[in-house]
């Protein structure tokens, strides 16, 4: 019988560099990182063909629809989705219905990401009740719960009001925990469906102004600053947030942000043909704004990567482009897009994406054992990826229970090949890129 978590990692290059090492694994944790090791008695024994060892992913924005829209994803579905996307911890968003909006709910949707087992599954908490921003929600009995929520989020709702704000950060401050925003002034987005620019003008298509968004974070910014509490600004898309970040860091400000890997790749000429996979909140905006989000994960402005994976039914996505659901997957695709956007552009190195990736989304939610260095003594959540290694979309293929993925039928380099939690395989694909045939992706074991 192996050990819990007994494994040998042979030929992987931490962070891609150096020559090819093995890596051994005794119940969970890292024991041994050197050349031509022995496999302890019974280990599993996973080869990593000389390809790239990296932290675990955390994502700090999963929509995973457990309870309430079951058919669109389930904690298992989603937690296979993102195992396969590389990640060890995802933040399970609070919109479910009912809302995630009491300990009962969060400590429930904790409970099933443990049975899955295929990833940490950290419940976020709403900030108000059933998201509808009047009344604070129990956070200090969600963060005392056995879930013990760190993140609380209305996210797919801006809290609005900035009395409840004011309240929700000093309390946020006094718990230790932090509070993810949906930056979005509703009063400037009734009826928007897109960005508010030429393509949308042409198109006929309700704009929503970046206004919408900025006034948000420089309201928050302030906010934070006189309760002396940190924020979080979800799924940052415009080059004035990067501007507004930038500006409240030289005054001190704890303000921390994600940017998603579709804002990294497309833009609002996507809109053109009205297919509503490319609907989402907050809209793909212009290139120059793209750009902007690039340049500021690569200098550190914009701290992380979180996908935003939100899935829908197909009912719900294939309709008239202002009638679909806002909202398209993300954890199987993200690793590519980050390759595709970051590192073949040369923005970032593979440190730089297990910056990104994993390091300070851990860090910036207290996760203790995520995110942390591939070094001896260390939690063995590690991922494998073969960076030459293309593979094709196929959104009916994904383990995700929807299928709106806007990279359909796209060809996306960097592939992950291996996904461990503490040392125990939750996703593996067939075959490495120097013994597959055609050098594609293999299937999924
Ligand atoms: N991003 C989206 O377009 N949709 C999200 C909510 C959200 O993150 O705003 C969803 O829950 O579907
Ligand atoms: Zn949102």
């Amino acid at each position: 019988m192996a050990a819990t978590g007994s494994v040998l990692i042979k030929n992987v290059r931490p962070y891609g560099e150096g020559e090819p090492v093995d890596v051994a694994v005794t119940a969970g944790v890292i024991t041994e990182i050197g050349h031509d090791l022995a496999a302890p008695d019974g280990a599993e024994v996973v080869e990593g063909g000389g390809n790239i060892l990296l932290p675990g992913f955390v994502d700090l924005h999963t929509h995973l629809r457990e309870p309430g829209r079951e058919d669109t994803e389930t904690v298992e579905s989603g937690s296979r989705a993102a195992a396969r996307g590389g990640y060890t911890a995802v933040f399970a968003m609070a919109n479910t219905a009912p809302v995630a909006d009491n300990a009962t709910i969060t400590d429930h949707v904790w409970r099933l990401g443990r049975e899955v087992g295929l990833v940490d599954v950290h419940p976020v908490g709403a900030v108000t009740v059933g998201l509808a921003g009047e009344q604070l929600a129990e956070m200090g009995m969600m963060a005392d719960g056995a879930a013990k929520v760190k993140l609380f989020s209305d996210d797919g709702k801006c809290v609005h009001d900035p009395v409840i704000m004011k309240r929700a950060l000093e309390y946020s401050k006094g718990l230790g925990v932090l509070i993810s925003q949906h930056s979005e002034d509703p009063r400037l987005t009734v009826g928007s469906v897109a960005h508010d620019g030429p393509t949308a003008a042409r198109l006929g298509l309700a704009g929503w102004p970046r206004a919408a968004e900025e006034s948000i974070v420089a309201r928050d910014a302030l906010l934070a600053r006189d309760a002396g509490a940190r924020v979080h600004i979800a799924h940052a898309s415009t080059a004035g947030t990067v501007e507004l970040l930038r500006w409240a860091r030289t005054q001190g400000i704890e303000v921390t942000a994600e940017v998603t890997p579709h804002h990294l790749l497309l833009d609002d000429s996507r809109l053109e043909t009205y297919d509503g996979v490319n609907r989402v909140n907050p809209p793909l905006r212009e290139e120059s704004d793209k750009l902007a989000l690039r340049a500021a994960l690569a200098e550190g402005v914009i701290d992380c990567v979180a996908t935003d994976h939100a899935p829908h039914a197909s009912q719900e996505k294939c309709c008239e482009f202002s009638q679909a659901r806002p909202g398209m997957l993300g954890l199987e695709t993200a690793l590519s897009i980050v390759v595709e956007t970051m590192v073949n552009a040369d923005l970032l190195d593979w440190r730089g994406v297990a910056r990104v990736m994993s390091e300070r989304p851990a860090q910036i939610v207290g996760l203790d054992d995520q995110g942390r260095p591939i070094e001896v003594g260390e939690p063995a959540n590690l991922t494998i990826v073969d960076p030459e290694q293309a593979w094709t979309v196929k959104g009916e293929e994904l383990a995700s229970r929807s299928d709106n993925t806007p990279y359909d039928s796209m060809t996306l380099p960097g592939t992950v090949l291996t996904t461990l939690l503490r040392g125990r395989v939750t996703a593996q694909r067939d075959g490495l890129s120097n013994v597959t045939p055609n050098g594609g992706a293999g299937e999924w074991l």
